[in-house]
């Protein structure tokens, strides 16, 4: 049973295996298909900022080459005209005109007369007539920014708004390593290509980000047409730029990992941490998209080209769960446990059966070879037993023992007490006889003794052993008599007669036994012709 039950356990133990390597291997696919669904989401996502920033880089160098144009104007008058005259409204929008600090190399004297006052007022006068252009970049779109030009010298700054001005003046910094300046110089730019860039506003932790060409004038760098958004704006803009009814969190940071925007979109509780932000930016450096996954969120992260910032999008566990994908897992989940929960039902059934069957089947085969009066073997099962041992009966010796006037303790005390001699003479036998000797109740009140390895001496000393127990052990009464059992025993050996079988031995022990009776009883026989009483 023990094997039957083993192979059932390989058989379920490969079912299992097999199941749940194939829903193992569905959950990959699955796995995968979510993976893809998120870094589509994200592109299409990037794919948008980018067409808009590219529109707003497309304006800007439409207004370079309109305010070039412009500076090439034969009309312009030439006569240098105080710069206040200028900050007045013109039209209805009106530009707005801030003197920035200057750079270390410009004195205040060199701003606005002499050689370089020429070319202020052209710039100004410039703008002047292209200002009419200046809301196409501001934009009445989703991404609202604000159009700027700031001198090359860094004598003023020019935009629609006064509040830009000012932030664009708390910004300004002509010697910051990332600054506008610095990158739209001639030996760092020399395609003279648009930009982007990133500015800290003074004494707050908001940034602009801007977006910047150089404008060059009969081959000298004049100054920067750029468009500023907003914090704000980027945020909103990017908010409107994620799918209705997306499951994740988005948020902007600029090349280093340093947060334009907030999270939009379904924001969850996840923060993004420092070591999120190393591994992201490690994987950056192999590939411009890619996932990473902390416990059950799942992080998604690619580079939007040509603002120079990367989008980063988080997905919690329950978030997903709203996805088909997550749908789906939970159903692939729910159907493996299912049907493990239905193996290991059926497994335990299955075991549960078999071991029944085991039980039934030792239970029969111990009913077929045992009596159920004493616990000894039947006569079935003593030569069975003795055939196990000995399967070709040599050297062994046999008892034949008949219980005395036992059919009177029946008529006296009844058949009760009749079967208690038969349980009390069973276990005294056995605690007489050696652990390799067999005992079968072999009739009524008729028991044999197989004594494997012994010769006729050996036969007699365990018989008179036997003999001895029982009569020096009355089975004591319910009334507290005592009643004496004692039993007559033949002894007869292989060694005798070799060329006997087990029939003929049996036979001529239970001659013995009958002539022990003959004799008076409670004694052994082990001659044909004279009984020794010991
Ligand atoms: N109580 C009880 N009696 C049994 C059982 N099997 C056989 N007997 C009885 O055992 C008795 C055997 O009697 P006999 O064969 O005449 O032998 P005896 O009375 O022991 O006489 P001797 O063998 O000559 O000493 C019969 O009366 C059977 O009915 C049993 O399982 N229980």
């Amino acid at each position: 049973m023990a094997k039957t039950l083993r192979v059932i356990h390989l058989v379920f133990i490969f079912v299992f295996a097999l199941t749940t390597f194939l829903f193992w291997q569905q959950g990959q696919l699955f796995s995968h298909g979510y993976r893809t669904s998120q870094l589509s989401h994200l592109e299409s996502v990037i794919a948008r900022i980018e067409s808009k920033a590219q529109y707003k880089v497309d304006n800007l160098r439409y207004l370079k080459r309109i305010f070039i144009e412009a500076m090439d104007d034969p009309l312009f008058p030439g006569v240098a005209t105080v710069p206040s005259e200028i900050t007045g409204d013109v039209g209805d929008s009106p530009l707005w005109i801030r003197e920035l600090p200057l750079p270390d190399t410009l004195t205040e004297d060199s701003k606005f007369h002499g050689a370089n006052a020429l070319q202020v007022r052209q710039q100004l006068y410039a703008l002047r007539k292209i200002q009419g252009l200046f809301p196409l970049a501001t934009g009445a779109n989703e991404l609202t920014a604000d159009l700027y030009y700031i001198s090359r010298d860094g004598e003023f700054i020019v935009s629609l708004s006064q509040e830009m001005n000012s932030l664009l003046e708390s910004s300004y910094n002509p010697h910051e390593e990332q600054g506008s300046f610095v990158l739209a110089s001639p030996l760092l730019n020399p395609q003279r290509e648009p930009f982007w860039t990133r500015q800290n506003i003074a004494k707050t932790d908001d940034t602009l980000v801007n977006a910047a060409i150089p404008v060059d004038f009969r081959g000298e760098w004049i100054g920067l047409l750029g468009i500023a958004f907003e914090n704000d704006a980027v945020q909103k803009f990017l908010a409107e730029s994620l799918p209705e009814d997306t499951q994740s969190a988005y948020q902007l940071f600029d090349e280093q990992l340093i947060p334009l925007t907030n999270a939009v979109g379904s924001v969850n509780k996840f923060q993004l941490t420092a070591q999120h932000l190393q591994t992201i930016r490690e994987m950056l450096e192999v590939s411009s998209r890619g996932t990473m996954r902390d416990g059950s969120v799942f992080i998604t992260f690619g580079r939007v080209v040509g603002t120079r910032s990367v989008l980063i999008s988080t997905q919690t566990l329950s978030q997903g769960l709203h996805e088909d994908f997550g749908r789906f897992s939970i159903l692939l989940i729910a159907m493996w446990g299912i049907f493990v929960l239905f193996l290991w039902g059926s497994h335990r059934v299955i075991c549960r059966l078999v071991r029944n069957m085991g039980s039934l089947q030792r239970e029969m085969q111990r009913h077929a070879l045992h009596d159920d009066l004493t616990g000894a073997l039947n006569r079935r099962g003593f030569f069975a037993k003795t055939s196990q041992i000995s399967p070709n009966y040599v050297d062994y010796t046999l008892v034949q023992l008949d219980l005395d006037h036992f059919k009177k303790v029946n008529d006296v005390y009844g058949h009760l007490v009749g079967d208690n001699v038969l349980i009390h003479a069973t276990q005294h036998i056995q605690r007489a006889i050696r652990s390799q000797d067999i005992l079968g109740r072999i009739g009524g009140e008729e028991f044999c003794i197989y004594l494997p390895n012994s010769d006729l001496k050996a036969g007699i000393m365990v018989a008179t052993r036997v003999k001895w127990e029982l009569e020096s052990s009355a089975l004591v009464l319910d009334d507290g008599r005592k009643l004496p059992v004692t039993a007559s025993l033949g002894v007869a050996s292989h060694s005798e007669y070799p060329e006997y079988t087990l029939d003929q031995i049996q036979s001529l022990a239970d001659m013995r036994m009958y002539t022990a009776k003959e004799r008076g009883r409670n004694q052994v026989c082990w001659q044909d012709d004279e009984a020794i009483g010991t």
